[in-house]
């Protein structure tokens, strides 16, 4: 049976950063789920019909990296068949052996509700707009107002809203440098996996 490790939390908490890491550490396979819903949301068009028929290509353009992408993609994760027609893709995934890692905001409570391991990653907002302001060379105040309202839109939908899952192990990344971050979750992961 594959093991999975899910990675939920805010924008720009250092999840994917932490994600690749875990990947790497065990040899596990890596989706970063908010790749689909940036693809959709650049994609235009019927958001339905975009998440149903994403390509491989679709995940691959340059521009999904970006603030506006952020944003088309908080707006298509509020649309309940857009996120329904991505649950398949995301558990196929999942069932990767020897295990997978996924990173989003409701892998721990709907896409995987029985991962082994559930984490949440946090930092205060002013981090994590700075973090996200230094990344894409934007500025930081307006980066922060971004963040907050796709947090905002994130957490009050009705489908499959942010938040942490009741037994996931949460993890502030606020003050930590990214190796510290790491370490803590490949603790975490070792409290149920046993190095083998
Ligand atoms: N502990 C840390 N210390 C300093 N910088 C960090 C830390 N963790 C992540 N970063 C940096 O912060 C930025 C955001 O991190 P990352 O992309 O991992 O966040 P995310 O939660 O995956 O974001 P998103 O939700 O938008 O996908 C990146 O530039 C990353 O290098
Ligand atoms: N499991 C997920 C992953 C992402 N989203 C939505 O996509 C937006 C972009 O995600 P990033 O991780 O790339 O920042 C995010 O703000 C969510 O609206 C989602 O709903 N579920």
């Amino acid at each position: 049976m594959s093991f999975i490790i899910a990675i939920d939390g805010p924008a720009a908490s250092g999840k994917g950063t932490i994600a690749r890491a875990l990947a790497r550490h065990f040899g596990f396979h890596h989706l970063d789920t908010g790749l689909l819903y940036r693809a959709t949301g650049v994609k235009g068009g019927d958001p339905v019909a975009a998440a149903r028929n994403l390509t491989a290509e679709d995940l691959t353009r340059p521009q999904l990296r970006s603030a506006e992408a952020g944003q088309a993609a908080s707006r298509v994760a509020a649309i309940p068949q857009v996120r329904e027609a991505l649950v398949d893709f995301q558990r196929r995934f999942a069932a990767r052996e020897p295990g997978a890692v996924l990173d989003g905001r409701d892998i721990g409570t709907v896409i995987c509700p029985d991962a082994q391991v559930k984490l949440y990653v946090v930092a205060s907002d002013r981090v994590r707009a700075d973090r996200r302001a230094a990344e894409l060379g934007a500025d930081p105040a307006a980066m922060l107002d971004q963040l907050r309202e796709r947090d905002r839109r994130d957490s009050e939908r009705a489908s499959a809203p942010l938040r942490p899952a009741d037994d996931a192990v949460v993890i502030d990344t606020s003050d930590l440098q990214i190796d510290e971050a790491v370490a803590a979750a490949i603790a975490a992961v070792d409290r149920v996996r046993p190095a083998r």
